[in-house]
């Protein structure tokens, strides 16, 4: 990853604050030359930095899979800026990408995975979804982007908390870790904090950090809410749709059998697997396998070596109408013999 340029994807529902925060982060003093793609015109007032509009032009496969969707004004975009760097040789360590406010996550990620291009010049440093607190709970009861926005991030920003009372703000955080119990929750804004945190990547292996009876916690409550929110609140199923659980695993796994599993999954839920990632502990491999997904679009590589870790598998989802039964189930054909 040594010269690969970091991006930062900023996601948030429209005038969640995410032009605020870019103008923060860039008169913050961090010692780093910006690009800053935007999607629409915003009034990021910086001089000094190249601040690129895009039209927001999403590019279908087609192979006839609705699923895999690229964003090829930010392939063209991105493009377009190394090759000016070539000819001008102006300075770049870092590019933030502001996305509007309406905009799906997931064929961003999805540019990342499959061009080629794109992995051999940049990375995905993390996605940081601004959060709105004074109006996220309305929104996530009326539209369906803020779930998946939320459901995507590695880091949530809350903003406008001083606006809304305390219980409220608790009210807010307890729904959006419902959405995405795997995402840090910040309220102040340091540049160094969300700059080159490499969190996309290394989110996965902090999955070992966490508990079984963390997640554990969190599905009783997914639960609790769905079940209370049906027979009450019909309305209120457009987020509640969205839910999140891990598989924590400690006997070995057969790598044939279990990517075989996550290309069944991939098959059956297609679009409405958000987000999924992991560390798996494949039997006789010394070093962790580490998957990362996004929607149909998943790839495995090599982790750490397992020498001073105990050896355990754990694997998050977060998608729609996901069957958490179903999927433990078929995961239970995957152990080594
Ligand atoms: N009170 C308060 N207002 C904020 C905060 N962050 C942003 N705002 C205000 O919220 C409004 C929208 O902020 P923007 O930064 O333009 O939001 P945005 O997400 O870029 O908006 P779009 O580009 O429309 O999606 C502006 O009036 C900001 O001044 C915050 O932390 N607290």
């Amino acid at each position: 990853m040594a010269n690969k340029i970091p991006i930062t994807l900023l996601t948030g529902f429209l005038g969640a604050g995410k032009t605020t925060l870019i103008n923060k982060i860039l008169t913050q003093e961090h010692g780093k030359h910006f690009a800053i793609i935007v999607n629409e015109f915003g009034d990021v007032g910086v001089d000094h930095h190249l601040v690129i509009n895009t039209e927001e032009q999403i590019f279908q496969m087609n192979n006839g899979c609705v699923c895999c969707t690229l964003r090829s004004d930010l392939a063209n975009t991105l493009h377009s800026i190394l090759e000016a760097q070539e000819k001008y040789g102006f300075p770049l360590d870092y590019i933030l990408f502001e996305t509007t406010g309406l905009a799906d996550p997931s064929p961003i990620a999805q540019t990342f995975f499959r061009v080629p291009f794109l992995q051999e010049n940049f990375y995905l440093d993390s996605v940081l979804t601004v959060v709105d607190m004074k109006n996220i709970l309305h929104l996530l009861n009326t539209r369906d982007e803020p779930a998946k926005q939320i459901a995507f991030a590695d880091k949530l920003l809350f903003t406008k908390g001083k606006d809304i009372p305390k219980n409220i703000q608790r009210k807010v955080q307890e729904t959006v870790e419902k959405l995405n119990p795997y995402a840090e929750q910040i309220t102040t804004i340091e540049a160094d904090q969300l700059l080159a945190t490499h969190l996309f990547q290394r989110s996965a292996e902090k999955l070992l950090t966490m508990t079984s009876e963390d997640t554990h916690e969190h599905e009783h409550g997914n639960q609790h809410e769905h079940q209370h929110e049906h027979e009450h609140e019909h309305h209120h199923l457009h987020h509640n749709q969205v839910s999140s659980f891990s598989i924590h695993e400690k006997r070995p796994l057969d790598e044939n059998k279990v990517s075989q599993w996550l290309n069944g999954l991939v098959y059956i839920y297609g679009q409405e697997l958000y987000r999924y990632k992991g560390i798996l502990n494949v039997q006789d491999s010394p070093q962790q396998i580490i998957f990362q997904g996004v929607n149909m679009t998943f790839d495995l590589n090599l982790g750490r070596s397992w020498k001073d870790v105990p050896r355990e598998s754990v694997l998050v989802f977060i998608g729609k109408d996901l069957n958490e039964l179903d999927i433990r189930n078929s995961f239970e054909k995957c152990f080594a013999e």
